[in-house]
């Protein structure tokens, strides 16, 4: 659907990698819905363990998504062995990635080990083509998504979830990371790993989402905190998770009216046709200082589709 390349901010001198999606893709409306939905909730989040979206700007073939550049791939590409020791630096930033989504009232729906991306050491969670921002009055959805072997059970069935089919995506992942296999029906007993993070992965795989742990709860369990406190990073957690309750608000901020109010100016800033870039050359030039937009090949196609990104609230006076 997308080709990724990487590119140069020449303004800025700094890496970013560029999806590059051909428009005529979009005539599909679902696509098209879920292209915007992707853009919608990507374009608002700032996170460290959260690939930030710079900005979108289209010409008349491509559509494009500047993203900030990842320089060790995705986790799935990782080659190196996972043990307790190690596995928690992995596993609290993916954790932290996760419960600033769902602070913010996102289900990523995709937590899968080519959906993590790592840069210079640091995790970050990408690709929200599969995410959904609830209502914030919404606690549960039933559009059925994810990938093979990562989807939570409720997500197959036909009930109702919410924001744990995450937690399960993420134990799948880490305990796929200690055991290089998937988990198996039946309880396996591992004798090298610590009995206190067998109990975890086992919490966060529970079948049923109500007895399955949140992310907050995640942080409360007795391994989290014994290796919260080894690596002294414990107060550190707490005064990040307070500084994510600003951030909900935030997220609020901006509206559609922002949003074509914005396109306006971009577009008049922009000669999109000198943007646009080959995918064989490997650089080009953009302005990053621009918030992502919703493009208009997507504002046109899917204007039906308002009602139903649940993103955000009109304030009275949009802010630019
Ligand atoms: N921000 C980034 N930084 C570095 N590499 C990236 C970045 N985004 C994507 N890539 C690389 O490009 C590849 C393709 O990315 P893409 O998002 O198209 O993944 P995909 O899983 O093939 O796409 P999709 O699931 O959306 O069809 C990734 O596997 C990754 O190696």
């Amino acid at each position: 659907m997308s080709q990724v390349v990487l590119v140069k901010d020449i303004m800025k001198n700094q890496l970013c990698a560029m999806k590059i999606i051909l428009k005529e893709l979009l005539e599909e409306p679902q696509f098209a819905f879920s292209m915007k939905r992707e853009i919608l909730i990507h374009m608002n989040l700032n996170h460290k363990n959260v690939v930030k979206l710079y900005e979108t700007f289209e010409d008349d073939t491509f559509l494009y998504l500047v993203l900030e550049y990842c320089n060790q791939g995705t986790l799935s590409s990782q080659k190196a062995m996972f043990v307790e020791n190690n596995i928690f630096d992995c596993f609290h930033q993916i954790l932290d990635g996760i419960d600033y989504l769902h602070n913010n009232n996102i289900i990523h729906r995709d937590i899968q080990p080519d959906n993590i991306l790592i840069d210079n050491g640091v995790y970050k969670i990408c690709d929200f083509g599969s995410a959904i921002q609830l209502n914030f009055d919404q606690l549960y959805t039933s559009e059925k998504l994810g990938s093979i072997g990562y989807v939570a059970p409720e997500m197959l069935s036909d009930q109702d979830y919410d924001h744990k089919v995450d937690v399960w995506s993420l134990g799948v992942v880490i305990y796929e990371l200690l055991h290089q296999q998937k988990p198996q029906q039946e309880v396996q007993v591992n004798e090298r790993l610590n009995e206190d993070l067998q109990i975890l992965l086992y919490a966060m795989l529970t079948k049923p989402f109500q007895q399955r742990p949140s992310c907050k709860q995640v942080y409360l369990c007795k391994w989290f905190k014994k290796m919260m406190k080894q690596l002294k990073l414990f107060n550190k957690y707490e005064h990040e998770q307070l500084k994510t309750k600003h951030l909900n608000k935030q997220i609020q901020i901006k509206t559609l009216q922002n949003w074509q109010a914005m396109l306006q100016i971009m577009f008049s800033c922009f000669d999109l046709k000198q943007a646009a870039v080959s995918q064989t050359s490997s650089l080009t030039q953009s302005d990053s200082t621009t918030a992502p937009m919703i493009p208009n090949s997507i504002q046109n196609s899917t204007d039906s589709l308002h009602d139903s990104i649940p993103i955000v609230e009109s304030p009275a006076n949009p802010q630019m």
